[in-house]
């Protein structure tokens, strides 16, 4: 399927759907390697405008691929892709300018400076103002942080500071659309904060900003849209409530000896799945049953309530189940 195939105007790009008007978009969109991986697998990736996305996922699991899919740096197999409504490859030089873009390996000199770095995709950019650009390029040093090593050669760089310039590059100038590819990666727990509350900011100022992780922890705070993906799919995806939504309750009755018996009965009785008895307490899944339905019932079956304990899982522990993720990387 080709972009010229699947005209955005027809199927309600930009306007029209649920989630309003979209930044960011793509409709069947795989990668398939030579080597026969499949490394993005018919991929309808929906970020609306104003949002800071979370694009996260454990190694492996196709983010990067996505991403270089989005800025035209590698070829889709197959689907289309678009950015601020226009399709991409085929509108790349229109609509790039108006994209900041954070991804693996960029183009830097290691004899030259941060700065002179920086000079530099300045002069090759024919749509950037060059009246402007030692002061852009200053300011784009501040924000990341960078202002003290930005006369040191890049090849001095730490990894920290390499990823900072790679994020100054990104912001050389206003940006409708930022996508971050593992922004925090190489940066300490201080980089890693100062890169979320850069992202706050700039998604407060109106840019809509793309960041992928597979550390939920580290973008979790910044993030009002999720998409989560597992060996090259996505397994879950919408506003962040999404997650909460999907994580299962359980609820934990601690009684007396003798009464763990009638405990499980009654949750069974309730209709609550898995369960189980451990000395004495008795667990289940809540489902949606309200947890003050249990009580009572317990109650009124004679059972004495020691504990009563409902445990919502952590965005992480939704996160882990959603992808399998273990010490392995995917595939
Ligand atoms: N050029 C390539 N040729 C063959 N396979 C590739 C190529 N690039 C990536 N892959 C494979 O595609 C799959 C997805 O890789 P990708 O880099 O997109 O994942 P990711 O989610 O960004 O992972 P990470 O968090 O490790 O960067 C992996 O199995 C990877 O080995």
């Amino acid at each position: 399927m080709s972009s010229a195939v699947l005209d955005p105007a027809r199927v309600g790009q930009g306007s029209g759907d649920a989630t309003g008007p979209l930044a960011v978009r793509t409709e069947g969109l795989t990668k398939r390697f030579r080597s026969g991986q499949v490394a993005v697998d018919d991929l309808a990736l929906r970020v609306p405008r104003g949002a800071v996305y979370g694009f996260l996922g454990p190694n492996g699991s196709g983010k990067t691929t996505t991403i270089r899919m989005l800025l035209g740096l590698v070829r889709p197999t197959a689907g289309a892709a678009w950015l601020l409504d226009s399709p991409m490859p085929e509108a790349a030089l229109a609509v790039l300018p108006r994209v900041g873009a954070l991804v693996e390996g960029p183009a830097f000199q290691p004899y030259l400076s941060g700065r002179d770095n920086l000079a530099r995709l300045e002069a090759a950019d024919a749509t950037a103002d060059p009246r402007t650009a030692d002061r852009r390029a200053g300011e784009a040093l501040e924000r990341v942080g960078l202002t003290a090593a930005a006369d040191k050669r890049y090849r001095q760089y730490s990894l920290g500071m390499k990823q900072r310039l790679g994020l100054a590059a990104a912001l050389l100038r206003p940006r409708d659309l930022l996508v971050l590819d593992e922004p925090t990666n190489g940066l300490d727990p201080q980089g890693t904060r100062e890169v979320r509350h850069l992202v706050r900011e700039l998604a407060d100022a109106g840019t809509t900003v793309l960041v992928s992780s597979h550390l939920l922890a580290e973008i979790e705070q910044v993030c009002t849209h999720v998409g989560i993906m597992r060996s090259g799919r996505m397994v879950l995806q919408g506003d962040r409530s999404v997650l909460v939504a999907r994580g299962v309750s359980r609820v934990r009755v601690t009684t007396t000896a003798g009464l763990t018996g009638a405990a499980a009965r009654v949750l069974a009785g309730l209709g609550l799945d898995e369960v189980g008895t451990d000395g004495l307490r008795v667990d289940a899944l809540l489902g949606d049953v309200a947890p003050e339905r249990v009580s009572a019932a317990s109650v009124a079956a004679g059972v004495d309530l020691v504990g009563f304990e409902v445990r919502h899982p952590s965005l992480e522990e939704i996160f882990v189940e959603l992808t399998g993720e273990g010490f392995d990387v995917a595939r």
